[in-house]
């Protein structure tokens, strides 16, 4: 593929040269993905690996260091009578509980993903946003989970998108070598149209984002179901085009093993299995885990458990 990031020109003739979103067929495409049946043998194994896929995230202003200890404690051990069930993919935290987190995980293999650069409205100075990846990079963090200025994405400013992304890339080394991966953050809801989630994803990319994520979970709309196929689809284009992968993200409002099985089922039909591991596809969910751990238990005694089976966030 040509150098299409070259200069301003180039990058922006590339985006706007991206085929237009057919709204109405992927609408359509998403509906159909979101109603096929799912066997028993199937749903629990499906159950298992939405388990294994989750960032298991709190984000809130009144987090301490007790709830993300809980929060590790649950990652690590979902349910704690039952030890058959998978361990999430990563704990996902503010900056200053990068360090907490980091410790609670020791030797569990479960990453810490921090979110970073000014989040959730990504409004700081780049300095500023450099400076709380390196802070969260030096703490342990294992992955970054940056926003994009939608600002300067809505008022055509693709370059400067793009090399806000290269910097925090850049920014995700450890000195002792290695980097964290870095998620890139839409924030979709805000995006406007689908013909921008389809050129962001194509920017983000090639600016080197190892992950794309729909959202925050700090707006009005959060992941969709279509948004989350449109950006399936450009990570599919893009690993023809480059042979790089590229994994995916949705967050924000997924909360029930319904969704969650729609979303795999997307994911199985748009990229295939290559995708279907916590390596390339994530949840960020602060409460699906709950629902997953709930049908998890119907399916295998055919009943609810009682309301003391989950511990409710
Ligand atoms: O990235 C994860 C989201 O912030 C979680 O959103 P949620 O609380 O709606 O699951």
């Amino acid at each position: 593929m040509a150098d299409v990031t070259a200069d301003d020109g180039a990058l922006r003739r590339f985006l706007h040269g991206l085929p237009g979103v057919d709204k109405v067929g992927l609408e359509a495409r998403a509906t159909a993905l979101g109603t096929r049946s799912i066997k028993t043998t199937a749903k629990a194994y499906a159950i298992d690996l939405a388990v294994s896929m989750i960032d298991l995230t709190t984000l809130e202003g009144a987090d301490t260091p007790g709830k993300v200890r809980a929060l590790c404690a649950k990652g690590i051990h979902p349910d704690p009578t039952d030890r058959t069930v998978p361990k999430v993919a990563a704990i996902c935290v503010y900056p200053d509980m990068v360090a907490t987190a980091k410790e609670a995980l020791a030797g569990s293999g479960i990453h810490v993903a921090s979110v970073a650069t000014a989040f959730p409205a990504g409004r700081a100075a780049l300095p500023v946003k450099l400076a709380d990846v390196r802070d969260a990079v030096a703490a342990g963090a294992d992955e970054i989970d940056m926003v994009i200025d939608r600002g300067a994405f809505l008022a055509g400013r693709y370059r400067s998108v793009f090399e806000e992304i290269k910097a925090v890339k850049e920014a995700c080394a450890r000195p002792e070598g290695g980097a964290a991966h870095l998620k890139v953050i839409f924030e979709t809801g805000e995006l406007q149209t689908y013909d921008n989630v389809r050129r962001v994803s194509w920017l983000a990319m090639l600016a080197g984002a190892d992950f794309i994520k729909t959202s925050t979970g700090k707006v009005a709309v959060n992941a969709t179901p279509p948004v989350t196929l449109l950006m399936l689809e450009a990570v599919r284009d893009f690993h023809a085009a480059t042979g790089v992968q590229i994994g995916v993200k949705p967050a924000g409002g997924i909360r029930t093993t319904k969704d969650a099985l729609k979303y795999l089922v997307m994911v199985n039909e748009t990229l295939g299995g290559p995708w279907l591991t916590p390596d390339w596809f994530r949840f960020g969910a602060s409460s699906l885990l709950n629902d997953l751990l709930m049908q998890r238990q119907k399916l295998s005694t055919g009943r609810y458990s009682g309301p003391d089976y989950v511990t409710v966030d």
